[in-house]
C-alpha cells in the first residue's frame, strides 16, 4: 500500500457567481447622509479599518463623500491581524497612506489607545476652538468603531463603556449625540453606523468581509464561507484546525468531524454542518483559528486597488442593475436565508 503524499493546499478557491456582492442597506446610506451634514462641525475623522483585511475594508465612499476635513486612518483589531509584531506590513501600510496619520489598534491595550488620543489632542490643540473639538469615527460595519469609543473614553476619562458594541454587523444604527473622550482639550466623538460598500467588486473581496464579520451571518451561505475559511487556513498552516481534522482540503470532512466532537448533532445524531461552519467561523474571528492578514498587502497595493476600482468604475445605472442581478442569483441559492438587517 501507498502512503499519501504529503498534503498540498488548493491553490485557488472557485469564483463563486451565486454569493451576493451587495450589502449596502438603509441604514448605511441615511448613516453617510449624516456624516455628511457633520462634516462641517467636526475637525477629525477617524477612519477605522479592519487590520486583517487592511485593503478589503477600505469603503472608496468615505474619500468620495467625507472630503476637506484632517483624516486619521486607525487599523482596528491589530492583535487579530498577526502572531508577532509584523513590523514590515505596517510600516508598508503606512507608506500606501503617507502624509496622512496611520495608527494600529487593539481595543484592549492602553497604549494603542494613548497614541490615538495623542493624535487627537494635536488636533484639538492647533484648532483651538473654544467650544471644544468635535471628531468622527466612521468605518465599515463591524470594524470596531464603538469599541474604539469606548475605549478612548476609558483611557481619555477614566469611564466606562457608552457605546454597545457586538459580533453583528449593524449595533450602531444612526448617528448619535457626541462622547467626550478627552477633557483637557475638550474632544467630544461622534460614533456612527458602519457603512457597506454599494457593491463589492469580486467574490473573494466579499468573502474575506463576510469571513471578519463586516456582513451578517444570514447572507452567506456559511458553509461555503467555512470552506473559504478552511482554504485561506491551509495556505498558511494546516496544523491550526490540528485537535479536529488532519489537513484537508475537503469541508465536509472537517465539518463531520468538529460536530461529531463538539455535539453539534441534529435530528437523530445527524452532524449539523450549518452550525459547526458558524462555529468554527467564531473560533477564527476571536483568533483561535490562526492570526493572519488576509489581503496581500505590498508597496503598490492600494494602488493598484484604486485603479481597479477606476477602471470598474460603473455608472450609477449600471451599478444598480447589477445589484439587482446579483440578488436575483442569490436568491435561488440561500432561498432559506434571512437578508433583513
Ligand atoms: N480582538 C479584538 N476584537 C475587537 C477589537 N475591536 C472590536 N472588537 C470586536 O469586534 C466586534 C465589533 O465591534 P464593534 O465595536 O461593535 O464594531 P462597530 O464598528 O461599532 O460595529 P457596527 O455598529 O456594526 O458598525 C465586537 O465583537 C468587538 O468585541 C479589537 O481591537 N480586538
Amino acid at each position: 500500500m501507498t502512503s499519501p503524499g504529503p498534503f498540498v493546499p488548493r491553490a485557488t478557491f472557485p469564483r463563486l457567481e451565486s454569493i451576493v456582492r451587495s450589502y449596502f442597506l438603509g441604514h448605511h446610506k441615511a448613516g453617510l447622509a449624516k456624516m455628511r451634514q457633520l462634516l462641517g462641525s467636526v475637525e477629525l475623522i477617524i477612519e477605522c479599518r479592519d487590520y486583517r483585511v487592511p485593503l478589503s475594508s477600505r469603503n472608496p465612499m468615505f474619500e468620495k463623500n467625507l472630503v476637506g476635513r484632517e483624516r486619521m486612518i486607525v487599523y482596528t483589531k491589530r492583535d487579530l491581524g498577526a502572531e508577532s509584531l509584523d513590523e514590515k506590513t505596517r510600516e508598508t501600510i503606512r507608506q500606501w497612506h503617507k502624509p496622512q496619520k496611520v495608527l494600529f489598534t487593539d481595543s484592549k491595550s492602553d497604549n494603542d489607545i494613548k497614541k490615538v488620543i495623542s493624535y487627537a489632542k494635536d488636533i484639538a490643540n492647533s484648532a483651538d476652538n473654544i467650544i471644544g473639538t468635535r471628531m468622527m469615527l466612521v468605518g465599515m460595519p463591524n470594524v470596531g468603531k464603538s469599541s474604539l469609543l469606548n475605549a478612548l473614553r476609558r483611557v481619555g476619562m477614566g469611564k466606562g463603556k457608552v457605546a454597545m458594541t457586538g459580533g453583528q454587523p449593524g449595533v450602531t444604527r444612526s448617528v448619535g449625540t457626541t462622547v467626550r473622550v478627552c477633557s483637557d482639550p475638550d474632544i467630544q466623538l461622534y460614533d456612527t453606523p458602519g457603512v457597506f460598500i454599494p457593491y463589492v467588486p469580486n467574490t473573494s473581496t466579499m468573502l474575506k468581509l463576510a469571513l471578519v464579520g463586516c456582513v451578517k451571518d444570514t447572507i452567506i451561505d456559511p458553509i461555503t464561507l467555512c470552506d473559504y475559511m478552511l482554504y485561506r487556513i491551509n495556505l498558511v498552516d494546516p496544523g491550526l484546525y490540528a485537535s479536529f481534522h488532519p489537513p484537508t482540503n475537503d469541508i465536509t470532512q472537517l465539518l463531520t468531524a468538529t460536530a461529531l466532537q463538539t455535539g453539534r448533532l441534529g435530528k437523530g445524531g445527524v452532524p449539523d454542518l450549518s452550525a459547526t461552519a458558524i462555529w468554527l467561523i467564531q473560533r477564527y474571528r476571536a483568533g483561535e483559528l490562526g492570526r493572519f492578514i488576509l489581503d496581500d498587502v505590498d508597496l503598490d497595493a492600494l494602488q493598484r486597488r484604486i485603479q481597479e476600482e477606476s477602471k470598474e468604475g460603473k455608472s450609477a445605472n449600471q451599478l444598480r442593475k447589477a445589484i439587482k442581478e446579483d440578488k436575483t442569483a442569490a436568491k435561488a441559492s440561500r432561498a432559506s436565508l434571512d437578508f433583513s438587517e
